[in-house]
């Protein structure tokens, strides 16, 4: 049964469908990407799931249970770590965490505990009592990761976290959500990064203009590309006569100094290393474009993913 649900879910605001009819199911302890460019609705999605903004129309299911904002056990299944961040700034990571845990009606000992385990989570445990005005980008957004956690959510929506963060900050906040899914909570998380989309994410959602496009694993969704491959060399590694001999692979164009071959969907990759090898080509000479969500993106939308 799917742990988060999204029936038919429409959200207009005055001339903007942000949520066009989108349909969604997510599976329990899923690393979930909600992958798509800027203003194609993903925060809005999130908000609704949160409770923040009311749908126009449509259905969320939590758990098998209908949304309703005003059930507080209800909102306690999901944790939302949203793009914008919010924190006191002037005040410590524990504070900070404290203030957030007694809102969600912690106290005493569950609230130490819980506290010290969402520190723990992202890696902030030695920086307890720093304030947060010192922190940087990175560990802002693993504090507004941590503050999501404190009410112990079985469902973590996190809201295009890396946004803006150093590379090394990235990879921190890459492994605390991949030590909340080994926990076994579900994670759906926002990006317009296909790289991270591809690491990160058992299933992706692919998502244009309030809309589900396609759903399913990084590879699943991979294989509906078409099977045109696009190889290419510099002309000059080639003599006339094995430029003449490439065709049999496919059509070959030359644009500059580069030599393209655009192969059929029968072309067979083995065969091609094969004659490289019988002519005594170095197959590092011969670069092959791989399948990407980004292509596959282009290819649904007609858009690119970082328009
Ligand atoms: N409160 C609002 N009032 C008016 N328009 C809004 C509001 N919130 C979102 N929108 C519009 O709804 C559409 C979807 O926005 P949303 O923030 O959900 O997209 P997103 O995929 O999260 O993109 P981003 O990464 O830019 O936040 C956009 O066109 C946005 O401008």
């Amino acid at each position: 049964m799917s742990i988060l649900l999204a029936q038919n879910l429409s959200k207009r605001f005055g001339s903007i469908q942000a949520l066009d009819q989108l349909e969604l199911a997510i599976d329990k302890g899923v690393f979930f990407g909600l992958l798509g460019p800027n203003g194609a609705g993903k925060s809005t999605f999130m908000s609704v799931v949160t409770g923040f903004l009311t749908a126009d129309s449509g259905n969320i299911q939590i758990d098998g249970e209908t949304l309703d904002p005003s059930n507080s056990q209800q909102n306690r299944l999901v944790g939302f770590a949203p793009q914008n961040i919010a924190l006191y700034k002037e005040l410590s990571a524990e504070k900070n965490l404290q203030i957030f845990g007694k809102l969600f009606g912690l106290k005493g000992k569950e609230l130490s505990r819980q506290i010290d385990y969402a520190l723990e989570v992202a890696q902030l445990t030695d920086r307890r009592k720093s304030s947060v005005k010192a922190f940087s980008g990175g560990m802002k957004r693993r504090l507004n990761i941590a503050v999501a956690l404190m009410h112990k959510p079985k469902i973590l929506l996190c809201d295009e976290p890396t946004v803006g963060v150093d590379p090394q900050s990235r990879n921190a906040i890459f492994d605390t959500l991949l030590g909340l899914k080994s926990e076994g909570m579900t994670i759906v998380y926002s990006t317009h990064y296909m790289e991270e989309a591809e690491r990160l994410c058992d299933e992706i959602g692919i998502i244009d203009a309030g809309k589900i496009l396609r759903c399913g694993s990084p590879d699943s969704l991979l294989r509906e590309l078409p099977r045109t491959n696009l190889i290419t060399a510099r002309a000059s590694s080639l003599s006339p006569e094995q430029r003449e001999a490439i065709e049999q692979f496919g059509e070959v164009m030359e644009q500059g100094a580069a030599l393209q071959l655009k192969t059929p969907p029968e072309f067979k990759l083995s065969r091609f290393y094969q004659w490289t090898e019988e002519q005594g080509l170095d197959a590092s000479e011969f670069q092959m474009e791989q399948p990407s969500l980004e292509a596959l993106f282009l290819n649904l939308t007609g858009k690119d993913l970082r328009e």
